[in-house]
């Protein structure tokens, strides 16, 4: 069995390869040429902390596989004396004919380079490729999954500004300082409160732990994409509720959904398609002042596309 550990995987990682591995995983999803059930979390008793578990085959010549993500979310894990990362994974990639492991695959850096492309490709097949403006973006975070999607966002659109806040200040002026840094450039911004940084903006992405909601209705304006990405008690609390009987809102597949978003679903919220459906051109939102919203959940494909694009590009860079 091959081990790619994770410094490994970063030296391989590429935005648009993730990008067209994000595309194609949402695409064959929604083909049903995938097969997924909704992830199993096991707690660890009293304590917020989960250990997941996300088996799947996805089939396709480039990006096929068949493979398991597990990953920890220990959110208290940001309290310790030395902070580890709240979310943290390792991917298994078995042979497709005998079942047996062919590769061990870092996830870590997987989970954030591909969660942030997916909000990438939900952002350009359900909002820009119907050409609507792309000035500001706003980003409400500052972890993680914020700063993978400030260097995804940088690299696949042309945004001229891109807003930061995060609950501790400190957190996302320390982001727009290293990023103009590494970008050589002044366009992002440090916002003192989430609704300066949600005013105006054109496409927001939030990726947060939060419970309570953080973008609320009245501050998004006419015809914008929020893609939410946080898991605070729900796998939708970063928006407002109402927000959402007021939008069109798309997630990545329909199991998961309706495990996941069961409270949104009771409350009546109705899902317009799968981000998959959008890239294959069967659904699209046609109004240009409504709302778009992308509620993230994350596939166990997308990581199996992952898993297989570092597993073949280590082979080609590794050959003996
Ligand atoms: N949809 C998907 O595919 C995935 C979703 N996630 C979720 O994305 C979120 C962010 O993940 P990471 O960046 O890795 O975590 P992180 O721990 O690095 O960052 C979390 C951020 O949330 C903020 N935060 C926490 N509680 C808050 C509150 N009450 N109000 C406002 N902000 C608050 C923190 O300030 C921090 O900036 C998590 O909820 C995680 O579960 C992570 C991976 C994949
Ligand atoms: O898809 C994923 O890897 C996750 N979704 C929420 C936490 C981790």
């Amino acid at each position: 069995m091959i081990v790619i550990d994770e410094n490994m995987v970063l030296k391989l990682l590429d935005w648009d390869k993730t990008f067209q591995a994000m595309e194609v995983a949402m695409r064959r999803c929604t083909e049903k040429r995938i097969v997924q059930t909704a992830r199993s979390k096991t707690q660890v008793l009293d304590k917020p902390n989960l250990l997941v578990s996300m088996p799947g085959y996805l089939e396709d010549s480039t990006f096929g596989a068949l493979g398991c993500k597990l990953v920890t979310f220990f959110p208290t894990n940001s309290n310790l004396p030395k902070p580890l990362p709240t979310v943290m994974a390792s991917i298994l990639l078995f042979d497709e004919t005998t079942g047996l492991p062919k590769a061990y695959v870092g996830g870590f850096e997987i989970t954030k380079w591909r969660t942030a492309a997916a909000s990438a490709v939900a952002t350009q097949h359900i909002y820009a490729k119907r050409s609507k403006p792309l000035r500001v973006l706003a980003i409400l975070g500052a972890g993680e999954q914020g700063r993978a999607h400030a260097d995804c966002f940088k690299h696949c659109f042309n945004f001229q500004e891109i807003r930061v806040w995060n609950r501790t200040a400190s957190k996302a002026k320390s982001l727009v300082d290293e990023y103009n840094k590494k970008y050589n450039t002044n366009i992002f911004k440090h916002c003192e409160s989430n609704e300066k940084c949600v005013r105006g903006a054109d496409v927001i992405v939030a990726v947060t732990n939060t419970s309570e909601p953080i973008v609320m209705a009245d501050w998004v304006k006419a015809g914008a994409h929020i893609n939410s990405v946080g898991l605070g008690k729900t796998h939708h609390s970063e928006v407002e509720e109402k927000l959402y009987f007021d939008a069109d809102v798309y997630i990545d597949h329909w199991e998961g959904a309706r495990a996941e978003l069961s409270g949104l679903i009771k409350a009546g919220v109705q899902f317009k398609g799968e981000v998959g459906s959008v890239i294959a051109n069967e659904v699209q939102t046609e109004d240009a002042n409504r709302v778009t919203i992308f509620q993230s959940l994350g596939m166990a494909v997308e990581d199996c596309a992952m898993g297989r694009l570092i597993y073949d590009t280590y082979l080609k860079t590794h050959s003996n």
